[in-house]
Order: structure tokens, then C-alpha cells, then sequence
């Protein structure tokens, strides 16, 4: 523990407190979203756990409710690999609840066999990035209305290694579980630069992140990442560790000027030249719009 402590360089550290504060997170019911949900429930804010298995979340809200003292955790059932499921959560979060201050695009899906949404979208851009996609687009309307608020997409160090290939975005003519994950969580990182650049002076601002190599379920689909993790165990961090920078981007207080900025233990870091293109993520918030049926401004 001392080892992963001295590792562990990225704390958030600030002291917003959350009383009155409304916060959706994403995956919620398992490793870095789990501890982003109960440090946020133990500020004081009302946390809706968004995951798919709501047995599972409920099982977590229980935990999170004993561990904090906190009873305003709620579990809601959020599919997003699948788009009605994510309208169905959204038509209720809207109807159910007056603001939201704080979203974070936690979940996701790492190396799995190519497999399709239940829109046909493949799993990795299907679920990291136009299910993210969906959710920050119908929730929108609400984030605003109750600025100041922040949007938090969890992407990755791996971004280095994606591409947006617009003439095969969903992984058709060549397939590799590995780099599929890399290509969505390079999208999360242009989604978070294109959101910012369009909600400038709205009061609600947008960060990306890398949190950090973690010890969670992500690896579950790969034998080989799975024995990586154990043999690097000490230098990996704990999944309290890994949700510092979403906490530092939802939290901490004048981060407003780095909105569309990349965090990764809790500062600003470099990302790689496309995640820097412009161009590219004009293109790739179009072409999003596009197969979501999202109509484009
Ligand atoms: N663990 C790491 O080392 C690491 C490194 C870089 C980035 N990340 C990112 O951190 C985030 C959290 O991952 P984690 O490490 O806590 O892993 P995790 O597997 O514990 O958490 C991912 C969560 O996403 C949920 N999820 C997957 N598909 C979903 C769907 N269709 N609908 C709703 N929820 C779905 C899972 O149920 C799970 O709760 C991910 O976005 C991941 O890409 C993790």
C-alpha cells in the first residue's frame, strides 16, 4: 500500500462540498465510478448510479448509503449499447429530477470481441463514445439550466494509439479488439474539446481524463491484460486512486478556464496530435449527430 501510495501522485484535494448538488455517473457500480460515486454521496450531493445491472447497483447504493451516511444514492437502469434505454433514462432523470451539476461519463468497454450495439454501432465507439454521445446531448438542456455544471469523460492514456478512421468507424473492414478501444477513447477526448468550444459561456464546462492504470473489472475481456495487471499489481492503482482526476475535474474550484483540457493525476497533460485536431472533431461531432439522429446545428 505504501508503494501505491507513493505512486499514487494524482489526490484531488479540494473541499467543495455538494449539499443540493444533483450528479449523474456512469458504470457507477463498479470499480473508479463506484469510488467517483460515493466520495461524491459523501460531499453531501444526490448520486444516481447509471448502470446496467440495477441488481448490482442497488447492491452498491446500499453500500455507498451505509459507508456515507448519504441516502439520496439511486440506482437507474442505463443500457448504452443501447439508444432507447438511454432515452428511456434520460425522459425520466428529466422528469424525476430539477438540475444536474455534475455528469460523469464513467463506463465502458475494453478489448471485446467485435460484437454490435443494439443499433448495430460496434461495441467499443458504441458504447465509449456514441452512448456518451446520447446521454450528454439529451441532458444538455438540464446541465445548462443549472450552471455552473461539468460534464467528466473518463478516456485514457490509450488515446495515443487511436484513430478516428471516418471510412471505418465502426470497425467493418478491419478489426482489432485493442485499438478499437484506443479509437473510442481518442473520440472521448475530441467530444470533450468539441463540447467545450460549443458551451463556452454557457456555465457549464467539459474536461477529459486519463485515471491512471487502475485495478478493476475493465480488463475482463483480455487474459493477457489480465496478467500484465497481476504482475504489475503494486505499481497499479487502487480504483479509490483512479477516480482522483474525475473527482479533481467535478470538483475543484476556478477549473472553469480549462474547460476541454485533458487531465491526468489531477493536471493538465499532453494528448496527442489528433486528439488536438480540430477539424477532426468538428467532423466527428457531425458524423455522431448523424448516426444518432441528433439534429446538427
Ligand atoms: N482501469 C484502468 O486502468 C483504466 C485506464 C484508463 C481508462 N479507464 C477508463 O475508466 C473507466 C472506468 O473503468 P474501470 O476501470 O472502473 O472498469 P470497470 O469495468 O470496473 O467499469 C466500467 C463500468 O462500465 C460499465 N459498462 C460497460 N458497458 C456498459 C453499458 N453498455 N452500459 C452501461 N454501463 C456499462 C460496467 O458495467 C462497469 O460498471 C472506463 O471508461 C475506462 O475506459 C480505465
Amino acid at each position: 500500500p505504501q508503494i501505491r501510495q507513493m505512486l499514487s501522485s494524482g489526490v484531488c484535494t479540494s473541499t467543495t462540498q455538494l449539499p443540493g448538488k444533483v450528479a449523474v455517473v456512469t458504470g457507477a457500480n463498479s470499480g473508479i465510478g463506484k469510488e467517483t460515486a460515493k466520495e461524491l454521496a459523501q460531499r453531501g450531493a444526490r448520486v444516481y448510479i447509471a448502470c446496467r445491472d440495477v441488481q448490482k447497483g442497488e447492491l452498491v447504493a446500499k453500500e455507498i448509503q451505509t459507508m456515507t451516511g448519504n441516502q439520496e444514492v439511486l440506482v437507474r437502469k442505463l443500457d448504452l449499447a443501447d439508444t432507447k434505454s438511454i432515452r428511456t433514462f434520460a425522459k425520466d432523470f428529466l422528469a424525476e429530477e430539477k438540475h444536474l451539476h455534475i455528469l460523469i461519463n464513467n463506463a465502458g468497454v475494453m478489448m471485446c470481441p467485435y460484437s454490435k450495439t443494439a443499433d448495430g454501432f460496434e461495441m467499443h465507439i458504441g458504447v465509449n463514445h456514441l452512448g456518451h454521445f446520447l446521454l450528454t446531448h439529451l441532458l444538455l438542456e438540464k446541465l445548462k439550466e443549472s450552471a455552473p455544471s461539468r460534464i467528466v469523460n473518463v478516456s485514457s492514456l490509450a488515446h495515443h494509439l487511436g484513430r478516428i478512421h471516418f471510412h471505418d468507424l465502426q470497425g467493418q473492414k478491419f478489426y482489432s479488439a485493442g485499438l478499437a478501444y484506443c479509437h473510442s477513447k481518442l473520440a472521448n477526448i475530441l467530444f470533450t474539446r468539441e463540447l467545450a468550444r460549443r458551451l463556452k459561456g454557457s456555465g457549464v464546462t467539459a474536461y477529459s481524463l486519463h485515471p491512471g492504470t487502475v485495478n478493476s473489472e475493465l480488463v475482463r475481456h483480455s487474459s493477457f491484460m489480465r496478467c500484465l495487471w497481476r504482475l504489475f499489481f503494486f505499481f497499479i492503482k487502487t480504483p479509490q486512486q483512479g477516480a482522483q482526476t474525475s473527482l479533481y475535474c467535478a470538483l475543484t474550484e476556478g477549473l472553469e478556464n480549462l474547460s476541454g483540457n485533458h487531465f491526468s493525476d489531477c493536471h493538465v497533460t499532453w494528448v496527442s496530435a489528433q486528439a488536438r485536431n480540430e477539424t477532426i472533431a468538428r467532423r466527428l461531432w457531425d458524423v455522431s449527430c448523424d448516426l444518432l439522429g441528433i439534429p446538427m446545428d
